[in-house]
């Protein structure tokens, strides 16, 4: 048995293997709700640690956490490096590692990579699952990088989209997205978002991408390219006037530019909607801000590693 002395080492490739977007979108959807729940669930999660590494204009994130309902316990150490754009090295990579919570062995060292880009997109669609009207027909995706890709995958397998529109700051990667999906590339995010019913802005932005203006009343837009509290892709009109969810009401407070520069009001973290103990306002225009919290990382790493170890015949 995998153990302190050989933990499994998992690769982006054993990883995708067991990750399924529809069964992630669940996990995760669960796991937010436990998060806005921790007396009862016994989730334990601090505000991870952002270092900078100003020479490089870097981060190297520290995401730890445990989940008392699946036994599991883990950490991610996740770098962020947008300068990597343009090369063959991505801007997000990361390792899980995790751990048997009993004793504190070192159970498997993960690739995070593909969790990352996938549990990203996946709270993203349970959120937009409770937030976006359900008869939802055009996304729009303002950038086009992994997150672009994950967020139109994860979507579409909620919604029958009649249409899927792509502007990203570079025309040909947009391009090349929209080829992929079949989707339509805009000259500008204003032409993309115009009469959209769900958005994503999913880009390195420092500021607005987004403009409160643009925005049809009664759309769902997710927020997911801004986790430094000095970046923002949101306007002031949009938070204004919006009923703005977050993922961790603690974790938004001291990470979140749209939240911190632009002085919005949270209503309610998402998993509070998931539980029923808030409203969803479907109807009304509705802002979810992710900026990424650790337990979705940990029960995506643990379902992956129970898949492996039941497909290989291991204890
Ligand atoms: N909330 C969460 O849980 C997570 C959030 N993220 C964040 O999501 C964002 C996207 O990540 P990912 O898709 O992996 O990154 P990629 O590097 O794959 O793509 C980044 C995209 O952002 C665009 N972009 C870069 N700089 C700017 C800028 N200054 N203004 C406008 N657009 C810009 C790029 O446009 P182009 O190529 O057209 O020039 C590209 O489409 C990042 O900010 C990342 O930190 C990532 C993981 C988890
Ligand atoms: O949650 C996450 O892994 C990240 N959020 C922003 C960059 C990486």
């Amino acid at each position: 048995m995998a153990g302190i002395r050989n933990p499994l080492t998992m690769s982006a490739e054993t990883v995708s293997k067991y990750l399924d977007m529809r069964e992630l979108i669940d996990v995760v959807e669960r796991s937010l709700g436990d998060l806005s729940d921790k007396e009862s669930s016994g989730i334990e999660q601090p505000v991870r640690t952002f270092v900078p590494v100003k020479k490089y204009q870097s981060l190297l994130g520290v995401m730890p956490g445990y989940s008392a309902k699946d036994d599991a316990l883990a950490t991610k150490l996740v770098s962020v490096c947008p300068q990597n754009a343009g090369t063959d090295i991505p801007t997000h990579l990361a390792t899980i590692l995790l751990f048997e919570p009993s004793n504190g062995c070192l159970k498997a060292i993960m690739d995070g990579e593909v969790i990352t880009t996938m549990r990203t997109a996946a709270a993203s669609a349970a959120a937009t699952k409770y937030l976006a009207r359900d008869d939802s027909k055009i996304l729009a995706i303002i950038g086009a990088g992994h997150q672009a890709r994950s967020h139109i995958q994860a979507l579409s397998l909620l919604y029958d989209f009649t249409e899927v529109r792509i502007w990203s700051r570079t025309k040909a990667t947009a391009t090349a997205l929209a080829h992929e999906f079949g989707a339509r590339v805009c000259e500008s995010a204003e032409e993309a978002v115009k009469d959209a019913d769900i958005i994503c802005t999913v880009t390195f932005s420092a500021t607005p991408v987004l403009q409160g203006e643009w925005v049809k009343a009664g759309a769902h837009v997710n927020a997911v390219g801004a986790c430094i509290a000095s970046s923002r892709e949101l306007s002031e009109s949009l938070t204004r006037d919006a009923i703005v969810y977050v993922d961790s009401r603690e974790g938004a407070l001291k990470e979140s530019g749209d939240i911190i520069i632009n002085k919005a009001e949270i209503y309610a973290e998402v998993g509070e909607v998931i539980l029923g103990r808030k409203e969803a306002f479907k109807h009304k225009t509705t802002v979810f801000i992710s900026l990424g919290v650790a337990i979705e990382d940990v029960v995506s790493a643990k379902l992956v590693y129970d898949k492996y170890v039941a497909s290989q015949g291991m204890q």
